[in-house]
């Protein structure tokens, strides 16, 4: 039996609402982060050449990895971002490392991106 408070913290309403927070995340990363929507547009280009050179499932499943690790790093970058300018409004050198670090591990997963795209990619554009 379960009791009115444990059907709120685990009931359908709940996980909707929770969705709900999620999409707001989204919209607003895509309205306010340039970065964002240029990683979405080389997702396009990525899910594009995909289908154009018939790359295989396992090919697949890594395009899909990269483009939602970097959505989903991207995302956590513009979180970071806006903690650090709730907690600290003025410039601070803890604040600049901590937007620089999370700019950085964006930056790292992108060159690793890059690279895997490439070693997927070229070998079929070129065939
Ligand atoms: N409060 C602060 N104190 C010190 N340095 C800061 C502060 N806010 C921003 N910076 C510096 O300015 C850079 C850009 O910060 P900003 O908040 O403008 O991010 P942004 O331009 O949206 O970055 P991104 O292009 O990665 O999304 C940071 O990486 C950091 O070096």
């Amino acid at each position: 039996m379960t009791t009115g408070s444990q059907e709120s913290k685990f009931g359908l309403k709940r996980l909707r609402k929770s969705f709900g927070h999620a999409w707001q995340g989204i919209r607003f990363v895509w309205s306010s982060e340039q970065n964002f929507r240029i990683h979405t547009a080389a997702a396009a280009v990525a899910v594009a050449l995909g289908v154009m050179l018939s790359i295989s499932v396992t090919e697949w499943i890594i395009v899909i990895l990269l483009i939602s690790g970097m959505m989903a790093l991207e995302t956590m970058n513009t979180a970071i971002e806006k903690a650090v300018d709730l907690v600290t409004p003025e410039y601070h050198p803890l604040a600049k490392i901590s937007k620089d670090a999370a700019a950085a591990a964006v930056l790292l997963y992108a060159i690793g991106a890059f690279i895997i795209g490439c070693i997927i990619f070229i070998p079929k554009i070129l065939s």
